[in-house]
């Protein structure tokens, strides 16, 4: 219970990777606020996990989970989740995960076609959600950090994506620039003693990367059994969990700030492995290189 009295807000936890960190960050003793949107929102997807599904495993693990609904395409929902959390927490936050991202749920229909082959509004299903309501909430957030004078950790989930064509057009752009909102707010962070940090997992086995393989909706140019058996041997959610967790508790975190760290080279410097035993490495080109030019 390494992380015992502190304060974590994970966005977008009710499957997929943040679900993965907010679960690691609950087991190793974080008070977990965990954002998604309300199931009344039609955009949400019924078959898919509900946020009050982590939270109950996060109490099924010891942890304390809240779940607070939050639509981040929305500012002023995201303003209210901080105030509630300083208000709860006499003004305490430690943890910050950008993680909330709307486009993998988004209709095949829109994936794998050139860019000027889509809409332009392509742009903001990628990158309202997975970049502004980032920068939205470290605005928060890091006013919190700075008025306690108690340091802090921002970590950003960014991918691969960032440094070389994957996926889409808006996909790249978008990850690029994740990766220097954490560089940026590293620099104006520092003297704070806040640590902001981007994080590239690898190929991850979410429930939509499962759906979509399984239901061939996966268009990066590679044979469609292929593909699954990548993404049945991919990194769980929970890896990049246990590198955040890695992260949080240590001390000399801040020497990491304004890089950008892959899941895979954090499980070596910190001897973590999968939640299976599994020792990961990534193969940063399998995507990219398959995919046709
Ligand atoms: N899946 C992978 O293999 C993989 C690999 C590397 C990086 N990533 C990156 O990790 C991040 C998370 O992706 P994922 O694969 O876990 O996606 P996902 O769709 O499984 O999960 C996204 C989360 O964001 C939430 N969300 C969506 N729209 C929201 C909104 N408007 N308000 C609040 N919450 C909202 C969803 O409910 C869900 O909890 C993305 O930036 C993605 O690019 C994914």
């Amino acid at each position: 219970m390494s992380l015992k009295g502190k304060v974590a807000v994970v966005t977008g936890a009710s499957r997929g990777i943040g679900r993965g960190i907010a679960l690691q960050l609950g087991e190793a003793g974080a008070k977990v606020y965990v954002t998604g949107r309300d199931p009344k929102n039609k955009k949400v997807d019924p078959s898919l996990p509900s946020l009050e599904q982590t939270v109950n495993e996060i109490t099924q693990r010891g942890g304390q989970g809240v779940l607070v609904y939050v639509d981040h395409a929305d500012d002023s929902q995201v303003k209210t989740l901080f105030e509630k959390v300083a208000n709860e927490n006499n003004g305490q936050l430690d943890i910050l995960v950008n993680n909330a991202y709307a486009a993998a749920e988004a209709p095949p229909e829109l994936k794998g076609k050139k860019f000027w082959e889509a809409e332009p509004s392509l742009w903001d299903l990628v990158n309202n959600v997975g970049l502004r309501s980032h920068y939205v909430a470290s605005v928060y957030a890091a006013r919190l950090f700075v008025k306690n004078n108690r340091g802090g950790l921002i970590v950003n989930v960014s991918s691969f994506g960032g440094g070389q064509y994957l996926f889409n057009v808006a996909y790249g752009v978008g990850k690029a620039a994740v990766d220097r909102l954490a560089a940026d707010m590293a620099h104006e962070l520092k003297p704070h003693k806040v640590t902001v940090v981007s994080l590239w997992p690898g190929s991850v086995k979410t429930e939509i990367m499962v759906r979509n393989a399984n239901e061939g909706k996966i268009n990066v140019g590679i044979p469609l059994e292929e593909l699954k058996k990548i993404i049945q041997n991919s990194e769980s959610v929970e890896y990049s969990g246990k590198a955040v967790v890695a992260l949080a508790t240590d001390p000399n975190a801040l020497n990491k700030t304004g890089k950008i760290l892959r899941t895979d080279e954090l499980g070596r410097e910190y001897g973590f492995k999968d939640i299976d035993g599994r020792e990961i490495t990534i193969d940063a080109n399998r995507w990219a290189n398959k995919q046709k030019s």
